[in-house]
């Protein structure tokens, strides 16, 4: 095989699939069939009204929640066989980073290292990317604080971090922006951009595209537990602009219909 060919079969490469995935919560059917393809350096964005069932997806991606039927592969293997965790770095919808045992923030983003160590033991490179994982975020001047001293959006950084800690070739976040401030979404944009420029493949539950909307690919959108797109992201930013968000245009008379473009709601 040619180098050239070697290239484009990583490029190509499909790391995360699902077909056909149903998943009940309860005795409540969330996930009702779902096809999803990200192939290898991709930024894939999940969005969907509340309740669509987009955490449910992410999950069921991880192991957290079983399926009802269909399949998932990760990096071409049957997700119930997949047992290469370091190479596929979560960040989990708001949680906080603290879970009732008091940590450092180092100590956080290392424990998101132990994956990539060596018999569970972090050595000099493995403290080095958890201090480039921190610097990523901009949270290098606060590591040997108490999680518990941070702010929601601090929480947010370090549990970026601690999913970049383990240099994963697939990042997976459930609205990795919430209770971010603009300006430090800008910042975990730009870190997120170094990250897809060296490879890595995202996928990311969304509500609003925001500054990340250069860096998204494609957007896959659920409505009750269905695909009803999968294609070009919404071009306008912000969720009211959004296709399928209901409008109602200001000057319009009272009692006028919603405007429905169908994505969305
Ligand atoms: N543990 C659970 N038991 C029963 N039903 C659940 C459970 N967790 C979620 N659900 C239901 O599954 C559906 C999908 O939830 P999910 O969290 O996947 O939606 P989402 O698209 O991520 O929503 P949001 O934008 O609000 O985060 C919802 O109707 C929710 O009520």
């Amino acid at each position: 095989m040619s180098f050239t060919e070697g290239v484009m079969d990583t490029k190509s490469e499909t790391v995360i699939s699902l077909r056909g995935v149903r998943a009940e919560l309860g005795a409540r059917p969330v996930l009702r069939g779902i096809d999803l393809t990200v192939r290898h350096g991709e930024v894939v964005a999940l969005l969907g009204a509340n309740g669509s069932g987009k955490s449910t997806a992410v999950r069921g991606i991880i192991g957290q929640v079983p399926l009802s039927a269909g399949r998932i592969e990760l990096f071409g293997t049957d997700r119930r066989h997949f047992r290469d965790w370091g190479r596929l770095g979560y960040v989990p919808q708001r949680t906080t980073a603290a879970g009732g045992v008091p940590a450092t923030v180092t100590e956080v983003v290392s424990a998101g290292r132990l994956s990539r160590a060596r018999f569970g033991v972090l050595r000099k490179a493995d403290r080095q990317a958890v201090r480039r994982a921190l610097d990523l975020v901009g949270m290098a001047d606060r590591a040997r604080d108490s999680v518990d001293a941070l702010s929601g959006g601090q929480h947010q950084r370090v549990l970026i971090a601690r999913a970049l800690a383990a240099e994963p070739e697939l990042l997976i976040m459930d609205e990795p922006m919430a209770g971010v401030d603009l300006a430090s979404q800008e910042v975990l944009a730009e870190t997120l951009r170094e990250q897809v420029a060296q490879g890595t493949t995202v996928l990311l539950v969304l509500h609003e595209l925001g500054p990340l909307e250069p860096l998204i690919d494609r957007a896959v959108v659920l409505r009750d537990g269905c695909v009803t797109h999968d294609g070009p992201p919404p071009r306008a930013l912000g969720q009211h602009a959004l296709p399928g968000h209901d409008h109602v245009h200001p000057h319009a008379p009272a009692g006028a219909e919603p405007i429905r473009t169908g994505l969305l709601s």
